[in-house]
């Protein structure tokens, strides 16, 4: 069963703006529970990373590090509050967030699972030691 913190269902997408009431953005779009998830590590080049995945049009990234799933502040309010820090986004189209801290919580896997357990987390190991 998807985690539900905060007591509330999963709702995997957002609810319309309340001036719309056509179940959606008018412009069609709407805030979806990411896809993907960039989980680290830092200064792996994972800004780099998310900004070449988003020049896809299949592809919507998050501008900011969210930090829902290692930050308790965060996880507590839920994930309908997760929900309303992704862009907008249309239908078909997949969400991407970045939170390098990620790596290094040992609470995140599981969190990240219970979500969705087909989700796809990326890694980033490549930066030379030295730099
Ligand atoms: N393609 C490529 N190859 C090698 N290095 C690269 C690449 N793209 C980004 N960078 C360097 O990655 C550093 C930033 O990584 P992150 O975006 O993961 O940083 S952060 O953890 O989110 O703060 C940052 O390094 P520093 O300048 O040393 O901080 C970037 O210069």
């Amino acid at each position: 069963r998807p985690l539900a913190p905060g007591g509330s269902s999963l709702p995997g997408t957002a609810s319309p703006p309340a001036d719309n009431g056509t179940g959606g953005h008018p412009n069609g779009t709407l805030q979806q529970l990411p896809q993907i998830i960039i989980i680290g590590v830092r200064k792996g080049g994972t800004r780099a990373l998310i900004e070449m995945l988003s020049l896809h049009s299949a592809v919507v990234a998050a501008q900011n590090e969210v930090h829902f799933f290692d930050w308790e502040s965060h996880f507590q309010r839920g994930l309908s509050w997760y929900l309303s820090q992704m862009p907008y986004a249309f239908p078909d189209q997949l969400t991407v967030e970045k939170t390098p801290a990620y790596f290094t919580s040992p609470k995140v896997p599981k969190r990240i699972y219970q979500m969705n357990p087909n989700i796809k987390p990326l890694a980033l190991f490549s930066k030379h030691p030295a730099l």
